[in-house]
């Protein structure tokens, strides 16, 4: 089966408090989103890949190529307002009506081709994959500081990416409207009928979102 990956960086990173947009930030003198798009090659070399980032960030994507020598081959495709707009972008992109597609942040670069091989395995078996971990902190739901209660973290888990569906299923959850609660594309999935299967992923597989998160990539990359 035709597999794709949609790696999303059309965000504008605010919680990063910085200048450069966090995709382009280097560790270990290389940009995040260069880590990302190699981990997905690493995977297959017959990946169809899809980076989407804000279409006034391309001229600086392809400097940084050039600067950094990256020649991995994708297709470059604009942001939407939301996370939901860039992921139906990437996905209207692509001809093919059947296949499994993958969607990544592409501020997770800390990503291992054992997960991903995993996420289109286990969506070529149920049609959805989604990569999550188990809580290792103790949770209370919280109304006002002193109104708040325990709650059993077994319930819950934390949800990363990639999350891997059929292609078709995919093209018709996002053609739903848009709602705020369609922070990731199994809430869109599962809005629109289709059972999320559960697969594990790694505590390593950090989103980077604020500053602190780069010292844990720094660790764990090697470019
Ligand atoms: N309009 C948007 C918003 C987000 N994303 C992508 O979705 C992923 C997860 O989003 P997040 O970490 O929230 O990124 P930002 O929206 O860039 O950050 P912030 O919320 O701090 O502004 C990121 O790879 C981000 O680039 C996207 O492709 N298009
Ligand atoms: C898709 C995601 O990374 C899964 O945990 C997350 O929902 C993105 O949320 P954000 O608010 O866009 O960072």
């Amino acid at each position: 089966m035709q597999e794709y990956a949609i790696i999303v960086a059309g965000g504008s990173g605010s919680r990063m408090k910085c200048d450069i947009p966090k995709q382009f930030l280097l560790i270990k003198h290389q940009p995040i989103l260069m880590y990302t798009i190699k981990a997905f090659r690493a995977y297959s070399e017959n990946l169809n890949i899809i980076v989407v980032l804000p279409e006034d960030q391309f001229e600086y994507w392809y400097q940084l190529c050039y600067e950094h020598s990256f020649t991995e081959k994708y297709s470059l495709i604009p942001g939407g307002e939301t996370r939901f707009h860039s992921v139906k972008n990437g996905l209207e992109s692509i001809d093919s009506q059947a296949g499994l597609v993958a969607v990544h942040d592409g501020v997770r670069p800390i990503i291992s081709k054992e997960i991903i091989a995993d996420s289109f395995e286990k969506a070529a078996r149920y049609g959805t994959a989604v990569v999550s971990v188990p809580l290792k902190d103790s949770i209370r739901s919280v109304e006002t500081a002193t109104s708040n209660k325990a709650e059993d973290r077994t319930k819950f888990r934390l949800i990363q990416t990639p999350q891997t569906f059929r292609l078709d299923w995919m093209r018709a959850a996002f053609s739903q409207s848009y709602q705020e609660v369609f922070t990731d594309c199994a809430s869109v999935l599962e809005s629109a009928g289709h059972p999320i299967q559960m697969i594990d992923g790694a505590y390593e597989n950090i989103k980077i979102t604020t500053p602190e998160d780069l010292r844990w990539a720094e660790i764990y990359l090697n470019p």
